[in-house]
Order: structure tokens, then C-alpha cells, then sequence
């Protein structure tokens, strides 16, 4: 798939719209099926939205979407699994920030989200969304980090027919698109300056001129925006406007990382294993006390997200019926608490002076891992020599599936983080030159420079 491929309008109507990608959205309608021996004809849709029923098949790239209506009702429950999921808030403070958010949401302030990267930003800007009496209303990402500054602003703004070379037909922006409903500007510290203007006479005049346009549109959108920069610092060093800054946090929440959440850890932990296990056709697996300990011990870098493929990474493992220490990733420190106060006064230890031996017991067994991690191992290391007896499936079917998992990961981090390879590697909870590694490993090419062609 193209990076930013087909928009898909929830509506009602359902509808797709081509962004111009690489390879096209091919749409094969439903009652076409019936009536044809062949099932893979599809057909080139590309400018111009198109109108889809349920039953209708996209291509995209080299994935197949086919449009189902959603089983079960609206306040569906959060355990089932490949639900909407509601957010998970046990910790008193993120209680009270919920709150806050709830508040909020009855108006139509702009609100600032902030926190690292994967505390759940989106997940609150969401249900912000939910809760508003616009809820019914679309919800609209928009990835500052994602696009380069020509393309970002076609993309918010939208175009006339011959604005420029190839513009066939006129395209509305994504501004124009979350009419009536919520836009959501995440990582709106990476905006190039030139469209901080622009976004500002948004604000102010609720309207949109789209690239080659006059006339400007009038907007009814509620914007919330979020960044894990420290946004008040760049607006001090001038690299983000002051006005737009004001603008944009009328009210502003700072969203704590999840090491500062203990009370989430277990109820998100029981969910991430439950889904997980759905998804291996497995009943859900309990957390042994020991494995619990190091998940409550970690400090989470890349925080929900993290913990999340953790959890998918331990199911995977795991051969008996409990997760034990054993099978979290490698990222974890999954030495007893005493060894890790070892190391920590370790560190404190006079040079030159012999370390104490290490202890490696996990989990009433001598584990494959060595109290000193290394960090440069994989995941991948660690399956060719898995502490416990994989399930019925081999190793090397293990290996391939932790391999295409990480692969996958590495990819998504990447995205998220605009193919800043700094911010996916904490997000990973690796070293950038871990990251820089595994890329090669997996015959990912670097992500260029902003800025480069
Ligand atoms: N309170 C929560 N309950 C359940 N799942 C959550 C919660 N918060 C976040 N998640 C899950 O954690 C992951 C990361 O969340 P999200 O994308 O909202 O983080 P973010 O802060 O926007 O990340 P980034 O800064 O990288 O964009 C998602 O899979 C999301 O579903």
C-alpha cells in the first residue's frame, strides 16, 4: 500500500476515496460477485469517491478489505475481542484526567494532548471525540510527522481541478472531510512553519481556501491536537508559533507515562493477553506472580504500545499454561529483584574491583537468558534457544512468526514515528543501533531525511 492510500468515509454513506496511490483501489462490487464465475476481478477506482455496500471487496496494494456490517450493538463490551476498545483507566490520576477530558468534550475548546509515545493519546482524543455531542460526526487523524510539507498541505486543504499537474479532479482536504466532526492533528509539533500559519487562520476563521482555490469554505471542526515534544519549550526557542501554540491548548492534557500508572499495568496487561490469545485460537493464558513482579519492575519506554507487544510476544512463547518471565521479550529486565539490586550497586562498584557472580535464576529455573543482557540479542536469538518447550508448533515456525512480528513492529513504529529512527527505537524499546540493524536484517530500506527528496 501507498503511505497514505484511500480515505474511507464511515458516512453514512460508506465511501472510498483513491489519494492517488501507487497501484490505484480497485473495487469489486457484491452483487457483481453473484452474477461471475471469477472472484478476483477488480476494477481501477481512482478519483472521485465511490460509494461501497457491504459485501463489496477493495484491493489496496496487496490487501484485500472486504466491507462487513459490524456484529453486535453500540457500548459493546471491551473484552470482546477485535471490539472497539474502551480505554482501560484504573490509575486515580488518569481517572481524574478522564474527567477532565469528559468536560471538555461537551464544548468545542481545542485541547492539547501531550505524553510520550503510546501512553494512549489517540485513545483519549477518541473517546474526547465519543463523548462530544458531535460524536456522530466523522474523526479525522491527521499525521503532521507523516507527509512533507507540499503534500500535507494538499492533504489538509484539499484542491481545485488543474491547481496543479495532474489534478483531474477537485479533492476536498481533510479539514473539509471532518465538517461536523473532530480532527485530530497528531504530532502537531512536527508542522512545517509554513502550514502553522495556515492552521492558525483555520482556527481563527473556521474556514479552508483549497491549493488553487478562491473562495474559502466555511468549517464546523473541533480540533484536538497531540505531541510527545515539550511543545511550550519549541514555542520559547521560536521553532513553534506562540499564537498557534494558544490556539491550539485552550486546554491542555498531559497524559503520565505508564510507569507512573502502576494500578493500569495488570487490568491492561489480562486485556493484551486476551486478545492475543483470541487471536491464537487459545484460552487466555494467567500471568505467574514472578512475570507479573517485571511488568510491574519495567519502566515502559514505549509504554502501552510496548507493553501491548509484549503481551502478544509472551502468548507467543508461552508453552505452558502461565506466562512466566521466560517468555517476555528481551527488552524486559526479567532477573529476580535481587539481581537487580545487584546490578544496581554494581554500578556504584569501584573500578577494577571483580563483579559478584550473576544470577540468572528466573522463575525457579536456570533460564536461557544470562543475568547481564546483551543488548544487541533479538527476539529471533532468543527463539532458537526458547526457555520452554514451544507448543505444537516447531521452532523454526516460531522464529518465522517472531521474525515477520518484529519485522512488522519495526515497520509500524517507523510510521508512527514519521521515520524518525530515534523515536521508533525508544518507542521499540531498543538502541537506534539495534534499529539500524534489524532494518538491515529485514531488508528495510533507511528512512530518508526530512527535507531530502
Ligand atoms: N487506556 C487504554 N486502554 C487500552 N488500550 C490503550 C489505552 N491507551 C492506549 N492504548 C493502546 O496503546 C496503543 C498506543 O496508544 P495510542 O496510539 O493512543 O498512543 P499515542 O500516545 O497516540 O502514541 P504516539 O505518540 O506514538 O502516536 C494502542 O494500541 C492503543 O489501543
Amino acid at each position: 500500500m501507498s503511505r497514505r492510500h484511500a480515505i474511507l468515509d464511515l458516512g453514512p454513506p460508506l465511501r472510498i476515496e483513491d489519494l492517488e496511490s501507487a497501484n490505484g483501489t480497485l473495487v469489486r462490487k457484491a452483487r457483481e460477485l453473484a452474477d461471475r464465475a471469477e472472484t478476483n476481478e477488480l476494477r481501477p477506482r481512482s478519483g472521485g469517491a465511490f460509494e461501497l455496500v457491504p459485501g463489496d471487496r477493495i484491493l489496496l496494494g496487496s490487501v484485500v478489505a472486504v466491507v462487513r456490517r459490524r456484529a453486535g450493538k453500540s457500548g459493546e463490551d471491551r473484552r470482546v475481542p477485535g471490539a472497539q476498545v474502551a480505554p482501560i483507566v484504573r490509575e486515580p490520576a488518569m481517572q481524574r484526567l478522564y474527567e477532565a477530558a469528559e468536560r471538555a468534550a461537551r464544548g468545542t475548546i481545542s485541547v492539547l494532548l501531550l505524553g510520550e509515545t503510546g501512553v494512549g493519546k489517540e485513545v483519549l482524543a477518541r473517546e474526547i471525540h465519543r463523548r462530544s455531542p458531535r460524536a456522530q460526526g466523522p474523526f479525522v487523524v491527521i499525521d503532521c510527522a507523516g507527509l512533507l510539507g507540499s503534500v500535507l498541505e494538499g492533504e489538509l486543504f484539499g484542491h481545485e481541478k488543474g491547481a496543479f499537474t495532474g489534478a483531474t479532479e477537485a479533492r476536498p482536504g481533510l479539514f473539509e472531510v471532518a465538517d461536523g466532526g473532530t480532527a485530530f492533528l497528531d504530532e502537531i509539533g512536527e508542522l512545517p512553519s509554513a502550514l502553522q500559519m495556515k492552521l492558525l487562520r483555520v482556527l481563527e476563521e473556521r474556514t479552508v481556501t483549497r491549493v488553487g482555490g478562491r473562495s474559502p469554505r466555511r468549517v464546523d471542526v473541533r480540533f484536538i491536537g497531540a505531541t510527545n515534544r515539550a511543545l511550550a519549550s519549541e514555542v520559547e526557542a521560536g521553532t513553534f508559533r506562540r499564537d498557534l501554540f494558544y490556539r491550539v491548548s485552550a486546554m491542555t492534557l498531559d497524559i503520565p507515562p505508564l510507569r507512573e500508572r502502576p494500578a493500569d499495568i495488570p487490568e491492561l496487561c489480562g486485556h493484551f493477553i486476551a486478545e492475543a490469545c483470541h487471536k491464537l485460537d487459545r484460552p487466555p493464558l494467567p500471568l505467574s506472580d514472578e512475570a507479573r513482579a517485571v511488568l510491574m519492575a519495567h519502566r515502559w519506554p514505549g509504554n502501552i504500545r510496548e507493553l501491548r507487544n509484549a503481551m502478544e510476544h509472551a502468548v507467543l512463547l508461552c508453552g505452558g499454561d502461565v506466562i512466566t518471565p521466560a517468555n517476555l521479550p528481551l527488552s524486559l529486565d526479567v532477573r529476580s529483584p535481587e539481581a537487580r539490586s545487584v546490578a544496581v550497586s554494581e554500578s556504584a562498584r569501584p573500578p577494577g574491583q571483580e563483579p559478584p557472580p550473576a544470577r540468572a535464576a528466573v522463575d525457579g529455573q536456570t533460564s536461557a537468558r544470562s543475568a547481564v543482557q546483551a543488548p544487541e540479542r533479538t527476539a529471533v536469538a532468543e527463539a532458537a534457544a526458547p526457555p520452554v518447550a514451544p507448543p505444537a508448533s516447531s521452532v523454526e515456525e516460531i522464529r518465522a512468526a517472531l521474525d515477520a512480528m518484529e519485522r512488522k513492529r519495526v515497520i509500524e513504529a517507523l510510521e508512527r514515528c514519521g521515520g524518525n529512527q530515534t523515536r521508533a527505537a525508544e518507542a521499540l524499546g531498543i538502541s537506534r543501533r539495534t534499529l539500524v540493524t534489524r532494518l538491515g536484517e529485514y531488508g528495510l530500506p533507511r528512512p530518508r531525511k526530512r527535507g531530502a527528496e
